[in-house]
């Protein structure tokens, strides 16, 4: 379900980038170029580790929902799917599983 709702607001985000939309936030954010996003993506990260160290679980939600939208934008504006980070996480749990059992045989 999450998953489908990530991809869903990536979607949108890209078509708001093929297709300009008057008034619209992401649209502000791709006309400013990729130092605002990474502006953005900055200032987001830093509030997360604020957020986090607070007890308040909706405050956290909500900065890591903030900073989730803006690593999407800059995924969009640097041209990186979706796909191509779910290959690279995939292709880590081989190699992750590989080095557990090698620490494994290791301990032995
Ligand atoms: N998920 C988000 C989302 N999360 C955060 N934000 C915006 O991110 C901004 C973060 O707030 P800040 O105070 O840090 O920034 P600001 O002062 O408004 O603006 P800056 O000048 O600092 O950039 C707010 O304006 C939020 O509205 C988002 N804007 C849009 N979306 C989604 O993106 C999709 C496209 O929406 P539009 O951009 O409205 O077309 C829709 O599904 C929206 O729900």
């Amino acid at each position: 379900m999450m998953e489908q709702d990530i991809a869903e607001l990536y979607k949108l985000i890209l078509e708001r980038k093929n297709n300009p939309k008057e008034g619209s936030y992401t649209d502000y954010l791709f006309t400013k170029g990729l130092d605002k996003i990474l502006k953005k993506v900055g200032e987001e990260s830093t509030e997360v580790i604020v957020a986090a160290k607070n007890p308040s679980d909706s405050e956290f939600i909500y900065e890591v929902s903030d900073l989730l939208y803006h690593v999407l934008v800059l995924m969009v504006d640097r041209g990186i799917s979706l796909d191509q980070i779910k290959q690279e996480l995939a292709k880590r749990e081989g190699l992750m599983s590989k080095t557990k059992d090698r620490r494994e045989i290791n301990d032995l």
